[in-house]
C-alpha cells in the first residue's frame, strides 16, 4: 500500500554496506534481575530484599525494516527489554547487538543509530513545545528552519495547534506531552525506533497519525521498529510480528496470523482466534470474564482496572 506523505523530507543516516545485510537488532539469551527491597514498610522490615528477573533468557532476531511489537502484561519486562536495547541497561548476562553493534562495548555508535520514545521522556517542563523541540532538533544537527517546518508539521498532525506550540510544556495535560515526546521521535530518521506504549493515553485520532508516522518512516525511511504496546487492535494494525513476553520470557513469536492460527489449534477453535484470546492464551495469570468486560466496558478497560488491582496488591 502506497503511503501518503506527510511530513517535509528527512535526510536518513546511512549504514555502512557491511551494516546493510545485518540483522538490526540480534538478542542472545539476555537477562535481567533486579532487588527489590522493602524497607519502608514498617511490618516488612527485617525480611530480605528479594529479585525479580525482569528480563529472563531473552532472545530474539529482528529483521532489518520489519515492525515487530512487544505484548505483555504490566511488569513482565517489556520496557526492560527496551532500556538494554537503548543502551540505558546493562544486561546481567547475554549479549545484544544492534546493525552488528553491541550495545554495551559499542555504545556511542549505537546511540546514533537508535531513538527511544518513552512515557518518562525528558523535557524543559518551563519551554514551549517548540522550544523542546528545537533543542533536539541542534542536538540532532537538523538545520533550523527544516526542523521548524517539520516541527510545526508533526505536531499539527498529533493536534497541537500553533496556539499551543508555544505555551510552557507544564501547563499541557498528559497526553499532550506524550504527543510532544512522539514528535521528538519524528524529528529525525532513526535507523531503529524503539517505541515504549507510544500511543498509551492517546486519543484514537492521535493514535492512527502516530501508526501513520511508524509506518512512513519505515517505508520512506527503511527504519526498523520495535515497540511496546497495550493496545492489541495497534499491534494488529501495524506489526509484522509480536512478540509475547511474560514474566521476563518470550512465551510466543510470529505473524499475527501465525498466533492466531496456532492458538486456534491449541484451543480447538473453528476459526482463528482473536488477538484477545491469543494474548490471554499466553498470559496465564489474566482471566478476565465476559462479566469483567461488560463491568468495565471494554476487554482493554477490563485489561487496565485488573492490573491496575493487581498492581497495588503488589
Ligand atoms: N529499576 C528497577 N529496580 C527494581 N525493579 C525494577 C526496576 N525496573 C523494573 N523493575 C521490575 O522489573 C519487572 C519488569 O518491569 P518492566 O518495567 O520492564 O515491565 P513492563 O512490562 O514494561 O511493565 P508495564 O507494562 O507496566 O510498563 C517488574 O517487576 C518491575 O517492578
Amino acid at each position: 500500500m502506497a503511503i501518503q506523505r506527510l511530513l517535509p523530507p528527512l535526510s536518513t543516516p546511512r549504514l555502512a554496506d557491511h551494516q546493510e545485510e545485518q540483522d538490526a537488532v540480534l538478542v542472545e539469551e539476555v537477562t535481567k534481575v533486579f532487588m527489590k527491597s522493602r524497607p519502608w514498610l514498617p511490618w516488612q522490615k527485617g525480611k530480605d530484599a528479594r529479585t525479580v528477573r525482569a528480563v529472563d533468557r531473552v532472545s530474539l532476531r529482528v529483521k532489518r525494516r520489519e515492525i515487530i511489537g512487544i505484548l505483555g502484561s504490566n511488569g513482565s519486562g517489556k520496557s526492560t527489554l527496551i532500556r538494554i536495547l537503548s543502551t540505558l541497561l546493562i544486561p546481567d548476562s547475554g549479549r545484544v547487538t544492534i546493525f552488528g553493534y553491541d550495545v554495551v562495548r559499542d555504545e556511542a555508535i549505537v546511540r546514533r543509530l537508535i531513538n527511544r520514545v518513552s512515557v518518562e521522556a525528558s523535557f524543559f517542563k518551563k519551554l514551549s513545545p517548540m522550544e523542546n523541540l528545537i533543542y533536539a532538533a541542534r542536538l540532532y544537527n537538523l538545520p533550523g528552519r527544516l526542523a521548524r517546518e517539520r516541527i510545526v508539521s508533526i505536531l499539527e498532525r498529533l493536534g497541537i495547534g500553533a496556539a499551543r506550540i508555544k505555551q510552557p510544556l507544564e501547563d499541557m495535560s498528559r497526553g499532550m506531552q506524550q504527543k510532544v515526546a512522539i514528535a521528538r521521535a519524528f524529528l529525525t530518521a532513526p535507523v531503529l525506533l524503539l517505541l515504549d506504549e507510544p500511543t498509551t493515553g492517546l486519543d484514537p485520532r492521535s493514535k492512527l497519525d502516530v501508526q501513520t508516522f511508524v509506518r512512513e518512516l519505515r517505508e520512506v525511511h527503511d527504519a526498523t521498529i520495535l515497540l511496546t504496546t497495550h493496545d492489541l487492535e495497534e499491534a494488529e494494525a501495524l506489526c509484522d510480528r509480536v512478540a509475547i513476553i511474560d514474566q521476563g520470557r518470550i512465551v510466543a513469536l510470529g505473524s499475527i496470523d501465525e498466533l492466531k492460527q496456532e492458538v486456534m489449534h491449541q484451543l480447538g477453535l473453528s476459526v482463528p482466534a482473536s488477538m484477545h484470546q491469543v494474548f490471554m492464551h499466553y498470559t496465564a495469570s489474566h482471566r478476565i470474564t465476559e462479566e469483567d468486560i461488560l463491568r468495565y466496558g471494554s476487554w482493554e478497560k477490563a485489561f487496565e482496572a485488573l492490573e491496575a488491582m493487581r498492581e497495588e496488591e503488589e
